[in-house]
């Protein structure tokens, strides 16, 4: 079996008249961690909106484990095994954090369940310490956690995460890296969208750099290190 379980092939995506994403094209590996790269603006959120069905691909193709997804709806794709933490992480701000958690439980795409509410815990003893916390009076940090751990109670095989690490306390930005490495040596595929290309070191495999909807670099996170041209011209750093 391949291991490629994402695969972008020439995908455009428009908001009205404006045209966002130019062909974009890359390939996520099974186990592996991508970094998708880029300043603000540069197309981050609206790739992972594609991938998802939020922002529907105009032209080109997505496939996911070896079928297409572009077209389907986004219940769809999320009941396929992909599970997107948004970067304004969407908790459920009345309801506690056991709560936030239940809500979101379901097995997996191969109808396994592998996270559960105590394994969860064990992962985020943060949230264990606050599971009884309404989420809205959790610090932007905390709900970054819950977001998180949410989308793992549905069993993701893919998890696209958009900037966890935006504006949080470097305490936090360094769980969130430890969850990620730990998330990754689980199996799990997924595709970081970060501005921060310095947070992405250590904890991811493969890089895509993207410029004014445009990919400037496909490669590995090490190789890009090294790039002090594209670094240079194209990541905030
Ligand atoms: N709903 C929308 N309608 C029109 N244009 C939009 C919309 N959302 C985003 N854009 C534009 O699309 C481009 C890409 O935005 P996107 O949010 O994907 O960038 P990003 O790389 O995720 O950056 P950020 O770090 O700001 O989230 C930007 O020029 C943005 O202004």
């Amino acid at each position: 079996m391949s291991d490629v379980v994402l695969d972008l092939r020439g995908v455009n995506v428009f908001y009205g008249a404006s045209h966002i994403l130019f062909d974009m094209g890359f390939q996520a590996r099974r186990g592996r961690t991508l970094a998708l790269l880029g300043r603000n603006g540069a197309g981050k959120s609206t790739t992972m909106k594609a991938i998802m069905g939020v922002a529907p691909a105009r032209s080109g193709e997505i496939h996911y484990a070896g079928s297409r997804i572009d077209g389907q709806a986004p219940h769809a794709i999320a009941r396929r095994g992909i599970g997107l933490v948004p970067e304004d992480r969407q908790v459920f701000s009345r309801h506690s954090v056991d709560d936030n958690l239940r809500i979101a439980a379901k097995p997996g795409a191969d109808g396994q369940t592998r996270w559960t509410m105590d394994n969860i815990y064990d992962a985020f003893p943060i949230l264990a310490k606050m599971r009884g916390r309404a989420a809205g009076m959790m610090s932007g940090g905390e709900q970054q956690l819950l977001s998180m751990a949410r989308c793992l109670m549905g069993n993701p095989d893919l998890i696209l995460l958009d900037e966890p690490s935006e504006g949080l306390a470097p305490i936090i930005v360094q769980e969130i890296g430890r969850l990620i490495r730990s998330l990754r040596s689980t199996g799990v595929t997924i595709v970081l969208a970060e501005q921060n290309m310095h947070f992405c070191l250590g904890i991811s495999d493969d890089a895509v750099v993207i410029d004014k909807g445009q990919i400037v670099y496909r490669g590995t996170i090490e190789t890009l290190k090294a790039d002090k041209d594209i670094t240079g011209r194209y990541l905030a750093i």
